[in-house]
């Protein structure tokens, strides 16, 4: 019988893009729902009752939260191809590591430097560089995070960089003359199909970054 996936996502989320290009690695066909966060739907409300937010993998009528945690289990049910976790129990301590270290910094970062302003997004922008060059440091000369093929820590923060545009534009910096290797590393896994389909253009998520800070009437 043909398996039911749904993912409740929007379209301008990291989080929701690491989902796709988890499914897109394990060639998962799915149904796709665009959530409108400012009037979330009751599908939402009713899968992800505790934090309200997306993404939302919703497998044969079951809830998975969490992008970090929906991404292995996407790598555990469909363990057929592309495995995205190491098999060395060692190897996997790391990538989570690093995948929660992605977790920890890269989102709040960026918001202070897209939303903020004055000291506090000069500070972030400090910050962001630091956290940054520590990925790049763990990328050292790997093709990938994962290796010679693209794995989770790859997944936990390549969406991400649709993103770069924005916190350059906003915070007048620039990340390829600061951490070359990453940017050479995004080029490198943007090629693969699976993430270039999942991930969304850097100018649209400029302007619904620009959107944003006019709506909350930031200057
Ligand atoms: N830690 C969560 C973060 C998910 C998240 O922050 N989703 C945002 C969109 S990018 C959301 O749904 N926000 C709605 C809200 O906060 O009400 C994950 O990795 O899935």
């Amino acid at each position: 019988m043909a398996e039911n996936v749904v993912l409740l996502g929007f379209w301008p989320s990291s989080f929701a893009m690491r989902v796709k290009i988890a499914l897109a690695e394990k060639g998962i066909k799915y149904e796709s729902k665009e959530e409108n966060l400012f009037d979330k739907s009751p599908l939402l409300l009713e899968m992800n009752p505790v934090d309200k937010k997306i993404p939302v993998l919703i497998h044969d009528g079951k809830p998975i939260c969490e992008s970090l945690i929906i991404i292995q289990y996407i790598d555990e049910v469909w363990h057929h191809k592309s495995p995205l976790m190491p098999s060395d129990s060692y190897l996997r301590s790391q990538a989570r590591f690093w995948a929660d270290y992605v977790d920890k910094n890269i989102y709040g970062i960026g918001k202070r430097i897209w939303s903020g302003k004055g000291e506090d997004q000069e500070a972030a922008k400090k910050e962001m560089i630091g956290f940054l060059k520590n990925m790049e440091a763990e990328l050292g000369d790997k093709h990938f995070f994962g290796g010679e093929s693209i794995g989770f820590v790859d997944v936990a923060l390549v969406p991400f960089t649709t993103w770069f545009y924005t916190y350059e534009t906003f915070g007048n910096l620039s990340v390829e003359a600061e951490c070359p290797k990453l940017i050479a590393w995004a080029k490198r896994c943007s090629q693969k199909e699976s993430v270039s389909a999942s991930l969304a253009d850097p100018h649209d998520i400029y302007d619904f970054a620009l959107g944003l800070r006019m709506k909350y009437g930031i200057q």
